[in-house]
């Protein structure tokens, strides 16, 4: 029975001109609803980026399904550790390890950092007849040990003060260790706290002292500015080049592969307080048991050489912002599970058309008929304006800024509800021409869309009237994040969101159906019909029908994950600057109040059980009690 579900089959053919994502294995077939979702997961295709001379040092990334494996980045510098594990194969026998600046050696009795010199050698290569003990300079020269190899650095004897050292890579890594004179203490039993003690502590402090009352203060945001500093005066005065490779990105490292050095670091017990900065993010790592006293004979040594590529060093450097400044918010990124990447893609706030796609209309339909109505704040206006006449003579936003309750119900109850549900049927679907050239099967009928006509630059109105919502872009603070229930990443919120809100656009390539046709169909991340229209017209010609694809660019909304039935986000087509529906924006609106750290989803209008189709399905971990998806647990899955 056709029940509206459809499906696209893209023939694997090459795309010119494009990069290309990673291939994936996993895909999916869709449906229909009226909204068509083909293809999963970026992947790999093995041409990578070339190397680059950038280095970073997070260890033992493996490989992971989302991200490019292609060349490696090899890097040839390396943060420094104190020695305690013997030397295994992967560690570089001749490692040339980054610049360590020596401070003044701390005279006083406490733990506190007291000042650093921002030595000329700091973020520069070193050249590669140096080895680590010419590098290092003279404050603390009793500290230092001869070089047993290469890896080695210096030995930490039981006579030095306390003292402070930096040690920074070419990326922004900066390493700060603190050693503790256990003499000065006078005996006293020396225990390091817990990150989570001294950031409370520091904060009780600091709030004391200065008096702050900005209620975002936080110490590690201090520690992290610090950080910055170092390498902003490091940088200028050494390398210019690496202006701006500082980044806060905290999050990232909580589970990361640099993380997982310092975790290693710290059974030592060698009495430091180990800081670590990668592109401005910043991990404390105490010891247990911290004394210089035991420190004797313990050297430090560089970390095994790493290797990233272009894509990790990306988003590493995106971390903070993956839209590169793109929106007016930043969207930050998360990995608590482990140690994968984002996939490859490249950000844009606005659909780019592709090629063929036919896009230019012409623009009688709005302009002189109604937008001579449009003033000031349309909501506010006695008499609905001329938008608002074309979409029912009633606006769908409120004055709050959100969908109308009645609006978004039925929107609602129109994807939601299969007995509801009103489809239009092509007399010839360019789907299914797309499809079988020569015979195409039946149009399998497309959902009926409720859309919302915003005002636009033709209006008459304030950019800031209230029809205008879409248009203005995102607003809440968003989160990519590694879902922990196998569905890939992931888009959450960081803050509550009111019911109807709109979260985000689904922004990507505007194509046509032929040209998303052409495309290898491993390179498809989530294409999406802009179908409204073409039941209503009977069709539409192949250049006119067009789909979003976001596999190669694409915004957050890439990101979201579908879950059956009761998602929070509802899609709503959006008409902007275009008089009819052959090209919409497609908008993401909350279906309910959503509170901060909620995933966020929608309903790709998957059908599972659709197993004739060729497309491979992927198998649902919505987790809804209406998952469509879980009478296929004694069906072979195809993914
Ligand atoms: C539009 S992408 C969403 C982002 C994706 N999770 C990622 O990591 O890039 C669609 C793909 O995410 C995965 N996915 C989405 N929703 C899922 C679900 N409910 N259960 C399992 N996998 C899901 C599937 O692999 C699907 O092909």
């Amino acid at each position: 029975m056709n029940k509206g579900k459809q499906t696209v089959e893209p023939r694997p053919l090459a795309v010119l001109g494009r990069p290309e994502p990673n291939s994936h294995s996993s895909e999916m077939h869709f449906s229909s609803k009226g909204k068509e979702l083909m293809s999963p997961n970026v992947a790999s295709n093995g041409k990578g980026p070339q190397r680059v001379s950038l280095s970073l040092h997070i260890k033992d990334l493996g490989p992971e399904p989302c991200v490019i494996p292609k060349k490696r980045v090899v890097d040839t510098h390396a943060l420094i550790i104190p020695k305690e594990e013997p030397f295994t194969d992967d560690m570089p026998q001749d490692e040339v390890p980054i610049a360590v600046i020596h401070p003044d050696p701390l005279s006083g009795k406490d733990l506190a950092i007291r000042e650093f010199s921002t030595g000329k050698s700091n973020w520069q290569v070193p050249p590669e007849s140096l080895h680590a003990d010419e590098i290092v300079g003279g404050g603390a020269s009793a500290s230092m040990s001869k070089r047993h190899t290469s890896c080695e650095l210096a030995t930490v004897s039981n006579e030095i003060p306390s003292r402070l050292e930096i040690a920074s890579s070419q990326l922004g890594e900066v390493k700060i260790s603190v050693s503790y004179n256990n003499s000065a203490l006078g005996g006293q039993k020396f225990q390091l706290p817990s990150i989570d003690e001294l950031r409370e502590l520091m904060a009780q402090r600091c709030l004391r002292s200065y008096k702050l009352i900005d209620p975002n203060f936080d110490v590690i945001k201090i520690l992290n500015d610090m950080c910055e500093c170092i390498s902003e005066l490091a940088t200028n005065s050494s390398n210019q080049s690496r202006e701006g490779d500082v980044m806060p990105a905290l999050d990232v490292l909580k589970r990361s592969p640099g993380r997982d050095a310092l975790d290693a670091e710290s059974n030592r017990e060698n009495g430091c307080v180990l800081a670590r900065l990668l592109n401005g993010s910043f991990i404390v790592q105490p010891s247990s048991n911290g004394c210089v006293d035991d420190v004797g004979g313990k050297e430090l040594v560089v970390l095994p050489q790493h290797e990233l590529t272009l894509n990790e060093l990306r988003w590493l450097h995106d971390a903070s912002d993956i839209t590169k400044g793109e929106e007016k918010v930043e969207i930050s990124w998360v990995n608590e599970i482990n140690k994968d990447f984002p996939p490859p893609f490249q950000y844009i706030s606005e659909n780019l058309v592709f090629q063929n796609a036919h896009v230019s209309f012409n623009l009688y339909g709005i302009g002189d008929e109604s937008c001579p109505t449009c003033f000031g704040d349309c909501l506010l206006a006695e008499q609905p304006c001329g938008c608002a006449c074309r979409a029912g003579r009633k606006f769908a936003y409120s004055s709050a800024g959100v969908v109308e309750e009645d609006f978004l119900g039925e929107c609602i109850s129109m994807t939601r509800d299969p007995q509801q549900q009103f489809l239009l049927y092509c007399t010839e679907c360019p789907l299914e021409r797309s499809k079988k050239d020569d015979f195409p099967e039946p149009c399998k009928g497309h959902l009926k869309r409720k859309v919302i006509k915003e005002c636009w630059s033709k209006c008459g109105c304030h950019k800031q009237c209230g029809n205008r919502v879409v248009q203005r872009g995102l607003n809440y603070k968003l989160q990519v994040f590694l879902t922990p229930d196998e569905k890939g990443w992931g888009l959450r919120t960081l803050e509550k969101l009111p019911k109807g809100a709109f979260v985000c656009e689904f922004v990507g390539e505007i194509l046509t159906i032929s040209e998303l046709y052409a495309r290898n169909r491993e390179k498809h991340t989530c294409p999406i019909l802009l179908d409204a229209y073409w039941g209503l017209k009977g069709g539409a010609r192949d250049e006119e029908a067009l789909c979003l694809d976001a596999t190669c660019y694409g915004n957050v909304a890439r990101f979201i994950n579908h879950r059956c039935f009761d998602a929070n986000l509802i899609e709503i087509p959006v008409e902007v600057e275009t008089p009819d529906l052959r090209y919409y924006h497609l908008a993401f609106f909350t279906t309910r109040e959503v509170h901060a750290l909620e995933e966020l989803t929608w309903d790709y209008g998957i059908d599972f059980d659709d197993l004739d189709h060729p497309v491979k399905a992927f198998r649902c971990r919505c987790g809804s009690k209406f998952c469509r998806n879980m009478k296929r647990s004694t069906r072979e899955l195809r993914c």
